[in-house]
C-alpha cells in the first residue's frame, strides 16, 4: 500500500536552489516538488500533511566521519550505534558513514563484520561504512577490491598513532596504488606521528603533562608536512586523496596548491576546528581534556583560513569526527599524562546547527551550508542523489528546520551519550523541528518518533567527483 506525505509552504534549500515549494513524498522517496500555491501542488493529497510555513525544508545531513563504539586508548567511544544515531537525528543528520576497524594481524572482513554486528538493528537512521586499514599486506590489498565491489569504497589510513593504526609510507603507497586500480578513495589522517611521539616524550620529560600540551606537540607544521607527503604519495600512485579532519591553515594551503595543480585532492574539516581553539585546551584544571582530539584544536587564527577554504572549495566537506569519551572515567585516564587522554570530541548532534550559525554569522551562504553538510559528502562517498539532496527519486530524508528558534547547547539537554558538551552554553539561532528518514518521522515536532532498527545499511558507489 502506498503512503504519501506532503510538506507544504517551506523554503526548500538544496546545494543548488532555494525555492518556496511543496514536497510530495511517496513510499519513502521524494516523488515531486512544485512551487507552493500552484494548482499542481494544491492538487496533491496525502495521509500526512506537514506545515512548513516559515521554515526551511532541507535534505537530511550526511555525516561521513563518525566513530560509534571506537576502541581507543584502552576504552570505547561512549555512543553506541543506537544512542549515536538517535542523537544524530535530533541534530538533523539522517545518514552517517562510520569507520569499521581492521585490527593488526586480522582481516578487513573480520573488522567489517564486527562493525555490521554492532550497527545492524540498532540504528535510527541510515548508515554506511568506511574501512580503517591498520595492516597493509598482500591479503589486505586483495580484500580492498572486494570491499569496493560490495559498497565499502573508502579506506582510512593513519600517518599518526605509531603502534596502533599507523601505516608507514610504503604501506600507504601500496594502498594508494591499489585504490588507483579499484576506484576506492584513501582517507588520510595526516599528521607525522613518528615526530609527534618524540615531542610527546620530550614534553612529558619536562613535566608538561596538562591537556594543553597535546595541542603544542601536535604541531601545525607536522600536519602540513604529512598532508604534503600524502598528496605526493597519491600523485606517485595516480590515486585520488581525501584528507580528514584538517585543522591547520598550513594544511589547507597544501590542499589548495594541489587542487590548483589540478590534482584529485579533497579536504574535510570539522566544527570543532571552526568554533573551538587552543583556548579551550588551556581551560583550567583538567577541563582542557574535553577538547583533546587529533588533529588538535589550533590557535583561533587558523579558523579564518578554514572558513575561506570552505568558501573557495579548497575544503569540500564538514563532518564531525564524532568520537565521544565521557569526562568522568574516560578523559580522566589522562590525568597527569596528556598522551593518555582518549582522543575525540562529541558533535554528531551539533553539526547542522553550528553550520547554520555560520550562515547567520555570514561565513557561508545557505546553499553552501547544504553543500558542505549534505550534498558534497554524499557525492564524495557515492550516495548522491539518493542522499544529500531533495529531488524526485531521492530518499525522503528531510529536515524541517526553524531558522528563527533560539537554543542554548548543553549536556543537560543533548542526546549524545556523553557527560559534557564541547559547546556548553553556546547560544545558537536555528533548530531542527522535524526529521523524516525515508519518509518516516524520526523527530516529530521535537519529539523522538523513530526506532532502533529503522536505519538501513547503505552500500556506496565510488567517489562521484571522479566518475
Ligand atoms: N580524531 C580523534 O581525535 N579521534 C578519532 C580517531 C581519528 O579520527 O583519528
Ligand atoms: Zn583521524
Ligand atoms: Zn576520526
Amino acid at each position: 500500500m502506498s503512503s504519501r506525505t506532503v510538506i507544504r509552504g517551506g523554503l526548500v534549500i538544496t546545494a543548488s536552489d532555494e525555492i518556496h515549494a511543496d514536497v510530495l513524498i511517496e513510499d519513502g522517496r521524494v516523488a515531486a516538488l512544485a512551487a507552493s500555491g500552484t494548482p499542481a501542488a494544491a492538487a496533491w493529497t496525502a495521509e500526512r500533511v506537514v506545515d512548513a510555513t516559515g521554515k526551511y525544508v532541507i535534505p537530511g545531513g550526511v555525516d561521513v566521519h563518525t566513530h560509534m563504539e571506537l576502541p581507543f586508548g584502552g576504552t570505547f567511544a561512549s555512543d553506541t550505534f543506537e544512542t549515536g544515531t538517535r542523537a544524530a537525528a535530533w541534530g538533523g543528520t539522517t545518514t552517517i558513514v562510520d569507520f569499521a576497524v581492521q585490527s593488526v594481524g586480522r582481516s578487513l572482513r573480520e573488522g567489517l563484520d564486527a562493525w555490521h554486528g554492532k550497527a545492524e538493528g540498532n540504528c535510527a537512521i541510515d548508515y554506511g561504512f568506511h574501512m580503517i586499514v591498520s595492516d597493509v599486506n598482500q591479503d589486505t590489498l586483495k580484500e580492498m577490491d572486494l570491499l569496493v565491489e560490495e559498497g565499502v569504497t573508502s579506506f582510512k589510513q593513519f600517518m599518526a598513532y605509531p603502534g596502533v593504526f599507523y601505516s608507514d609510507d610504503g604501506q600507504i603507497l601500496r594502498a594508494m596504488q591499489r585504490s588507483a586500480e579499484n576506484g576506492g578513495l584513501i582517507m588520510m589522517h595526516a599528521e607525522n606521528g613518528i615526530a609527534i611521539d618524540v615531542l610527546v616524550e620530550q614534553a612529558l620529560a619536562r613535566g608538561e603533562t596538562d591537556p594543553r600540551y597535546h595541542g603544542e606537540v601536535r604541531k601545525a607544521l607536522l600536519e602540513a608536512e604529512a598532508t604534503h607527503r600524502a598528496i605526493k604519495l597519491a600523485q606517485v600512485a595516480g590515486a585520488p586523496l581525501y584528507v580528514v579532519h584538517v585543522s591547520a591553515a598550513e594544511a589547507v594551503a597544501e590542499l589548495a596548491r594541489a587542487r590548483d595543480e589540478g590534482r584529485h585532492v579533497f579536504g574535510e574539516t570539522c566544527p570543532q576546528y571552526l568554533f573551538l581553539s587552543t583556548d579551550n585546551l588551556a581551560e583550567p584544571g583538567f577541563e582542557g581534556s574535553k577538547y583533546v582530539c587529533s588533529t588538535p584544536l589550533r590557535p583561533k587564527e587558523h579558523q579564518a583560513k578554514l572558513w575561506q577554504g570552505l568558501r573557495t572549495d579548497d575544503l569540500q566537506v564538514v563532518s564531525t569526527d564524532h568520537c565521544p569519551f565521557c569526562f568522568v572515567g574516560q578523559k580522566e585516564l589522562g590525568r597527569g599524562d596528556f598522551s593518555k587522554i582518549p582522543n575525540g570530541l562529541p558533535g554528531v548532534e551539533n553539526r547542522m546547527d553550528l553550520l547554520h550559525q555560520a550562515v547567520v554569522d555570514g561565513h557561508i551562504s545557505r546553499r553552501r551550508w547544504i553543500e558542505i553538510a549534505c550534498a558534497a559528502p554524499a557525492r564524495m562517498f557515492g550516495m548522491y542523489p539518493k542522499k544529500g539532496t531533495l529531488a524526485p527519486g531521492s530518499d525522503a530524508d528531510v529536515v524541517i528546520y526553524d531558522p528563527h528558534a533560539e537554543q542554548t547547547v548543553s549536556a543537560e539537554t543533548h542526546h549524545m551519550n556523553v557527560d559534557y558538551s564541547a559547546y556548553e552554553g553556546r547560544r545558537l539561532t536555528g533548530r531542527v523541528e522535524t526529521v523524516l528518514s525515508r519518509g518516516e518521522p524520526v523527530i516529530d515536532q521535537r519529539k523522538f518518533a523513530g526506532r532502533a532498527g529503522h536505519g538501513l545499511y547503505t552500500p556506496r558507489s565510488t567517489c562521484q567527483y571522479l566518475q
